[in-house]
């Protein structure tokens, strides 16, 4: 595709997708000027590199699979540091704190989150739903690009269509739990801002609160795996790890490093066992699954 068609087409979808912003014309010194939103500087990074990595596929595709296995003990797993921009990640916070999807976010009792794509119609007698509904945005499509262009990781019958970006301020956490089988046994998961470690566990852990009652504590057992998720990387987990074990984020100001952390050596820092990894600002991850859609009617 040459740049001409390429900017053409990548304007006729900014104005449609949900996500995009139009382009506003400003006075400044006098002259007209038609101002560039960091929604469309998003769309425009994203769907350039994807191109550039459509015409290097095979390396690419290679580099994911190999280079960034994780040397887990359990299932298949994947971490790839600065898999997006600074400026990217910035962008994709611009857009979930948008306005226009300011209302969809669903509160929940220690974290927000809101959902676009596919999503199984609810079956009669359900309670409520929890998920926000939102038509996949033109960002995540093209993060999604992104990632099935870098590997074959996602089968063109599994591509994702379902994302879930989970808000979780200083403190919170997301209970032990297994994504279940409305998914696909895939989950990729981009971190934006505070880094954060997610722990495995064969069975829920007993957990109980910190004396000032502000965060939960991590009894035992240890986990069987831990990672650390910096900001703007990307971690895939799989299979066995899917299906058989448990995964949470701790309800608390800080992570502490166990003996059982796959990547402690590769993060900047790096970190020992026993080191604490302190959250200092809010962190935002970004759910990438295939949802198997269910009609329930
Ligand atoms: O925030 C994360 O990294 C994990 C989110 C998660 O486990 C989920 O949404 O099912
Ligand atoms: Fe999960």
């Amino acid at each position: 595709m040459t740049a001409i068609d390429f900017e053409a087409l990548l304007a006729e979808e900014l104005a449609k997708s949900l996500g995009s912003s139009e382009q506003k014309s400003e006075k400044e010194n006098g002259k007209e000027v038609v101002a560039k939103t960091a929604n469309e500087s998003l769309e425009h990074y994203l769907s350039e590199n994807n191109e550039k990595t459509k015409q290097n596929k095979k390396a690419k595709k290679m580099k994911l699979s190999n280079d960034y296995k994780l040397k887990s003990p359990i299932g298949s797993t994947y971490y790839i540091r600065n898999y997006i921009t600074p400026t990217e990640e910035s962008d994709i916070m611009e857009k979930i704190m948008d306005s226009r999807v300011k209302n969809e976010w669903v509160q929940l009792k220690r974290r927000k989150l809101l959902c676009f794509g596919e999503k199984a119609k609810q079956s009669k007698g359900n309670e409520k739903k929890k998920e926000s509904e939102l038509a996949m945005a033109k960002w995540c499509e093209l993060l999604i690009d992104k990632i099935c262009n870098d590997s074959e990781i996602f089968d063109e019958h599994h591509r994702p269509n379902h994302i879930l970006i989970n808000n979780y301020e200083i403190g919170e956490g997301i209970m032990a739990h297994k994504d279940g089988p409305a998914y696909y046994p895939l989950v990729c998961i981009l971190s934006l801002h505070s880094a954060i470690t997610i722990l495995f566990f064969q069975k829920p852990p007993v957990v109980r609160k910190s004396e000032d009652g502000h965060s939960l504590i991590q009894l035992k057992p240890n986990p069987v795996l831990q990672v650390i998720l910096e900001p703007r990387s990307l971690f895939i987990f799989r299979d066995d790890l899917y299906h058989h074990y448990y995964h949470m984020i701790l309800e608390a100001d800080n992570d502490v490093i166990f003996d059982t952390c796959v990547n402690h050596n590769l993060t900047f820092p790096t970190f020992s066992v026993g080191d604490v990894l302190p959250r200092k600002q809010k962190r935002v991850s970004i759910t990438i699954r295939h949802f198997y859609y269910q009609d329930t009617d």
